[in-house]
């Protein structure tokens, strides 16, 4: 891979109906069985259908030739024909929607997981809640096209069909006849369907902006509730919402012109079918029966084709939100997981070398400028400097939440670029300053990096990282819920909580981002002691705020602007008159 080439986003470019179409057919494949026999009941269930005009037509001649006894006779076979046909259409509609929702359930999943195997920058570009809404509006919109409307969609163009046959035999002129109307309406479809298929991507689009708002507002719902906006996000959801609106309301107009273009070409060819054939019946031409039955016909062609029209708009609809989907599905991530060596025998030496970067969203903005730094294996080393100065982004590094933009970082004499980032970060302890924990309860945030554990295991991590105790004297110990993101506990508890988890998973190199915010003495007591334990022969990087934690760092290395700008201990920094450090430490930069 060459330099540079590794932040940039793959593109993703628009898919076209048909390619939308045959991806989600490809999804159908697996199904084929289920949906051979959904097909076996649709063509049942369609011959019958198209079956009793055939009888009446036979009932009508004969009752006007035989009297009474042929028409019971005839009725008793409908009621049989109606019976099978029930069957047949209970089965086709259960079988095809079924199908239809497992794959929508399967998209839903892989659609998850592709999501979850971005790289961060794709995250740091786009909004949680217009990615939740890809996931929730736009395969709800599918799930009802791929799984009711595939089902009715076929009947109608098997009873289309079977019907324009039929037709056929019976009257070939009647059906050229009804069959003229037949290239205009599909012209029009085609021009209809564009445009809703627009207009649907614009309706999608605008609610999942109201989804980013709301989500936006509701994960912060502290600070509105602290600035009193309660109001005025609720406007701005409202106008979200309205946009979306907006949309449908073209959308719609859209369909309901397109369906009224329709009514009028079924029922107008119907009258003109009827004008036609009672003009053959005149000239002796056709049967009185034959034209009732060619009347029956036409009208299940009519109306099989109107619904057809209604579906096309549908899936015109549908094929707008499976693009919004697949272009997740078939984005490949810039930094794949599960790819690369593994490190036998790690030790943990990093070395930084010439490294520049810039973050993806940023690409003119250098965060850091020609690093070199050397970390040894179990060294500790502080990172301080002004806020913006790079820190965390150095941090972010070594896990390749982020690849650099030149230069390399190497891992063991290895370039990070090689190793394969799950296993990389595996053997990395990251404690953030403001620890997102889940709502779950505290063992299992505990245990959240090994998966399943035991307790026994659980409560010693928590015991060295000082947060037994306090779990403890909750009355469910450690079952108790955290709530959504970790509320339920104080800041200092978060951190400890995250120590111990860090702790569990037992790793190499560690990266601990220091609180700014001041704990409490004895809180900020017990996580110092926790950290100590936690450093233990582990490579350490630490985002300092606090002099105490500088002292006793291996090294601190300085930076401002993206550069290093002083190396050495804390001793030997404060020895220099004019050096940042001495000026960041007098400043009170680094509290006491
Ligand atoms: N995800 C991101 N996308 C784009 N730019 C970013 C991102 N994160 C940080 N930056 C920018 O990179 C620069 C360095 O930020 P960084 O977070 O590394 O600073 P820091 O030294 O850790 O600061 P602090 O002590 O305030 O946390 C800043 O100018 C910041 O605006």
């Amino acid at each position: 891979m060459t330099e540079d080439q590794n932040n940039v986003a793959p593109k993703t470019q628009t898919l076209s109906f048909k390619e939308a179409y045959s991806k989600m057919f490809a999804l159908a494949r697996p199904h084929w069985r289920v949906l051979l026999a959904a097909t076996a009941c649709l063509a049942v269930g369609s011959s019958l259908g198209l079956y009793y005009p055939k009888v009446i037509a036979t009932m009508v001649d004969r009752s006007m030739a035989e009297g009474m006894g042929a028409v019971n006779q005839a009725v008793f076979v409908l009621a049989g024909v109606f019976a099978l046909q029930a069957v047949a259409v209970g089965f086709r509609h259960y079988l095809f929607t079924i199908v239809g929702y497992r794959i929508v359930t399967e998209l839903q999943e892989r659609t998850y997981q592709r999501l979850l195997a971005q790289e961060i920058g794709f995250f740091d570009e786009r909004k949680t809640g217009e990615l939740m809404s890809r996931l929730a509006s736009d395969t709800t919109v599918l799930q009802n096209t791929v799984s009711v409307n595939v089902s009715m969609g076929l009947r109608g163009l098997a009873s289309a069909l079977g019907g324009i046959v039929l037709l056929a035999i019976t009257s070939w002129k009647l059906t050229i006849v009804m069959l003229l109307v037949v290239p205009p309406v599909s012209i029009g479809g085609v021009f209809f369907g564009r445009q809703i298929r627009k207009l649907s991507v614009k309706v999608q689009d605008a609610l999942a902006k109201a989804g980013e708002i709301a989500e936006e507002t509701l994960s912060g719902i502290r600070t509105v509730r602290a600035f009193a906006r309660e109001k005025v996000e609720g406007e701005r959801y409202g106008a979200g919402v309205f946009e979306a609106f907006r949309a449908m309301r073209t959308r719609t107009r859209t369909m309901s012109l397109f369906q009224a273009v329709i009514s009028f070409a079924a029922y107008g060819v119907t009258s003109l079918v009827l004008w036609f054939g009672a003009m053959l019946v005149d000239r002796g031409e056709m049967t009185v029966g034959d034209l009732t039955s060619f009347l029956l016909y036409t009208l299940i062609v009519a109306v099989s084709l109107a619904s057809l029209a209604g579906l096309w708009a549908d899936f015109m609809r549908a094929s707008g939100a499976a693009e919004r989907i697949f272009e997740i599905l078939d984005r490949n991530p810039a930094m794949p997981l599960d790819q690369g060596a593994e490190i036998a025998d790690l030790k943990g030496g990093v070395r930084f070398e010439q490294v520049h970067f810039s973050y993806p969203t940023r690409p003119d903005v250098a965060a850091l400028r020609d690093i070199n730094l050397e970390v040894r294996p179990g060294e500790v080393i502080a990172l301080v400097g002004p806020s913006g100065s790079g820190k965390s982004t150095i941090a972010s590094l070594v896990p390749r939440f982020y690849d650099v933009s030149a230069g390399r970082i190497l891992l063991d004499n290895r370039d990070l670029r090689e190793c394969d980032p799950s296993w990389l970060r595996s053997q990395i302890g990251i404690v953030p300053q403001e620890p997102v924990l889940f709502s779950r309860s505290v063992a299992e945030n505990i245990a959240y990096g090994v998966g399943q554990s035991d307790q026994a295991a659980v409560e010693h991590a928590a015991q060295m990282a000082n947060a037994h105790e306090f779990i403890t004297k909750f009355p469910e110990g450690y079952g108790t819920e955290v709530g959504e993101r970790g509320v339920r506990l104080s800041g200092g508890q978060k951190q400890r909580v995250a120590i111990a988890r860090a702790l569990l998973k037992n790793p190499k190199m560690l990266i601990f981002d220091e609180a700014t915010s001041a704990l409490d003495a004895e809180s900020e007591f017990l996580v110092k002691q926790a950290l100590e334990r936690l450093m233990k022969g582990r490579t350490t990087l630490i985002i300092a705020h606090r002099l105490s934690t500088v002292r006793d760092a291996d090294r601190v290395v300085v930076l401002e602007d993206g550069s290093i700008r002083e190396t050495g201990s804390h001793e030997e920094l404060m020895e220099k008159e004019a050096g940042l450090y001495r000026r960041l430490v007098e400043r009170q930069f680094l509290k006491e």
